[in-house]
């Protein structure tokens, strides 16, 4: 994909939609492929990283049809999968290589997962830990536990795994590692982060429970299959909730898309910084699922931090943005997981936002913006980093002058169709853009 050339924006009047949850995806085809039957998935996320997890499943021998570009129709094993005759590759995507260790730390063969250079710089030991305990043989081929890992698993003990981290992945690793299990494997988790495989779960029948901040499962059971519709991703819609909450006079609509409660940290986030939000769940099976409006204002700082960490963590690059338009002072702490992303997001951060004039103070597990300070236009590197180059692509919308981003093919890992609703919304006056033809009651 050529550089992406960006000017400052006008309002944005309109309403969108985007496309399907990452995270949702990639467990939806996971847990269709252990079920007992036929499960269409509809809304699929058709990015890089699910179809990693696509092609990971397809290798342990599950057909997988796509109907279409978003439809897929997977035929489960019955927990029974066929060892694969090639490396597993797992691409930019830590989700498809953490959870899919899991899977296969209960098969009772060897596999080998790889990943791109970016994914083999990524910590695996704290999945490695864990499932190790319950009997899988994990190597990491890497450096202190990186990748390439292979897996010798079968004949798990469950376990009562108490993790260090609120990872979502960890968390989900063990769960699917103590589906294979005999007795019941629970996880504690420091604080709540993303329930997506909790939530599926229980919809495909394998009733987890859930006392506080443990889940735990029952080994032994096959998910009842069932169909399955995946909403539109809140992680990739805050890209336009910013830009749209930090612009007076913007007005967006966001339809069909996620609103699980771990995930709506960025809502209340920009609501504290006074931006003018409302959300409307429309529909709950297995997750709920509605719509978001947003009114622009003049920005203010805020501080986020402590438990609302993992329910932010992939936003809180486009909110440093947000924060770098606000006035006055805005404190990110706790979020030294972001060194351990897909690039170090805190220092891709810091540098982008001083390379357009921002005001930042980085420190080890976060940053301090002054906001406020105009932005300008400048030649900006996304490191490789999809949420990077989403993020300051945002930022260029607010600057005087043109801002250039390089190495932008890594949006495709989770937002296909970025560029295309990018200049869309670049080059539709406010007066020619879809307009938002439906507001919530009482806006
Ligand atoms: O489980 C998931 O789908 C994810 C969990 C989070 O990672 P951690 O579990 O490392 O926090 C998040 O950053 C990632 O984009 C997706
Ligand atoms: C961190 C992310 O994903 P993953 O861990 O699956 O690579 C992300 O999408 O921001």
């Amino acid at each position: 994909m050529p550089d992406w050339k960006i000017r400052r924006a006008n309002t944005i009047q309109t309403e969108l939609e985007v496309p399907g949850d990452k995270s949702i995806s990639h467990r939806a085809v996971m847990l269709a492929s252990m079920s007992n039957g036929t499960c269409v998935i509809r809304g699929f996320l058709p990015s890089e990283d699910c179809l990693c997890t696509v092609a990971a499943i397809r290798a342990l021998g599950v057909p997988i049809e796509s109907a279409d570009e978003t439809t897929l129709i997977v035929q489960g094993k019955r927990r029974v999968f066929a060892a694969p005759t090639h490396d597993i590759d797992c691409g930019n995507s830590g989700t498809t290589m953490r959870l899919m260790s899991g899977l296969l730390a209960g098969q009772p063969f060897r596999s080998r997962l790889i990943g791109d250079p970016s994914l083999s710089k990524r910590p695996m030991r704290r999945v490695m830990e864990p499932l190790t305990q319950m009997g899988a043989k994990i190597t990491a081929e890497g450096k202190d536990g990186r990748p390439p890992l292979v897996i010798e698993g079968g004949n798990l003990q469950p376990i009562d795994y108490v993790s260090p981290v609120a990872s979502a992945q960890v968390k989900s690793a063990v769960l699917l590692a103590g589906m294979f299990a005999k007795g019941r494997t629970s996880v504690t988790e420091p604080t709540q982060s993303r329930n997506h495989t909790e939530r599926m779960l229980e919809y495909f029948l394998i009733r987890p429970q859930k006392n506080d901040l443990t889940v735990s499962l029952h080994g032994g059971l096959t998910p009842e299959s069932r169909d399955f519709q995946v909403p539109g991703d809140i992680s990739s819609a805050a890209f336009w909730l910013v830009a749209a909450a930090a612009q007076p006079r913007s007005h967006l609509l966001i339809k069909n898309v996620g609103l699980n409660e771990t995930r709506t940290g960025v809502l209340a986030v920009l609501v504290r910084m006074g931006a003018h939000v409302r959300e409307i769940v429309e529909n709950e099976e297995a997750e709920p699922l509605g719509v978001i409006e947003v009114r622009g204002a003049r920005l203010k700082g805020t501080e986020i931090g402590g438990k609302e960490i993992p329910n932010v963590i992939d936003e809180l690059p486009i909110l440093a943005v947000a924060a770098a338009l606000a006035n006055g002072t805005t404190v990110i702490k706790d979020a030294g997981e972001l060194r351990v992303k897909e690039t170090d997001r805190l220092a891709a951060v810091a540098t982008n936002l001083r390379a357009m004039g921002a005001q930042v103070q980085e420190t080890e597990d976060g940053m301090v913006i002054t906001g406020g300070i105009p932005l300008h236009g400048a030649r900006l590197d996304s490191y490789g980093d999809h949420r990077i180059a989403m993020a300051f692509a945002i930022a260029g919308m607010f600057a005087e002058g043109e801002t250039i981003i390089t190495n932008t093919d890594c949006v495709n890992t989770s937002y296909p169709g970025f560029y295309q609703t990018l200049e869309r919304i670049l080059h539709e006056p406010p007066g020619q853009q879809t307009p938002v033809i439906t507001s919530l009651p009482n806006a």
